[in-house]
């Protein structure tokens, strides 16, 4: 798997570093609030799961695993709910957490559907943010790194399902485009 590693853009001791940084954030930000904490499914797992144990409050989690309808309707924004929250949320204030906010779209989506639920608020962690790369105005409350418009992988960042497990954030080499 690594041997198709051009570079290490964000290293292990750099993203632990970071999210323990924002898991103090968020503690101070969150005490005496009942939080939910939300992934979405796949990416923000090794995030999430990193994170949650930097926040010393009590809290929930929960997840959704979300689908845009395909490329075509991709700039549409136009996203598919494949599972959702297990319960109402009126009582709670959420924390959404994602591995990368791209052009925006699906975060739009999503807040404005969770919004519609009436939870008490609802806020966004990302690990990455490609600010450069939105196409809707949408912009993270807590994120951990800003990334130029290159194509990343690891620490939840897949590319065709695989390197996901990665415990850094990498970039391809090109050879790794051909090898599917
Ligand atoms: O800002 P956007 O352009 O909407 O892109 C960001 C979304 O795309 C990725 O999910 P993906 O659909 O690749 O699913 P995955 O998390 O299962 O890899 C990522 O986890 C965000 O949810
Ligand atoms: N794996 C991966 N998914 C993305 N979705 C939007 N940008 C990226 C990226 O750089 N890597």
């Amino acid at each position: 798997m690594e041997e198709y590693i051009a570079k290490v853009l964000i290293s292990r001791e750099e993203l632990a570093k970071r999210v323990a940084e924002l898991g103090a954030e968020i503690t101070r930000d969150y005490a005496g609030k009942n939080l939910l904490v939300l992934g979405i499914l796949k990416g923000a797992v090794p995030f999430m799961s990193d994170l949650i144990r930097e926040i010393r409050l009590p809290l929930a989690y929960d997840f959704m695993a979300l689908s845009s309808y395909g490329a075509s309707t991709q700039s549409s924004g136009v996203v598919r709910i494949l599972k959702d929250l297990e319960r109402s949320v009126e009582d709670v204030h959420i924390l959404i957490t994602e591995d990368i906010v791209d052009t925006g779209l699906t975060l739009n989506y999503l807040i404005a559907n969770l919004k519609a639920r009436n939870p008490l608020s609802v806020k966004v962690a990302t690990l990455l943010d490609k600010a450069g790369r939105r196409k809707v105005e949408v912009s993270p409350d807590y994120n951990c790194f800003s990334i130029p418009d290159e194509f990343v992988v690891g620490y939840g960042l897949d590319f065709n399902e695989e390197y996901r497990n990665l415990p850094y954030i990498g970039v391809l080499k090109p050879e790794a485009y051909k090898s599917i």
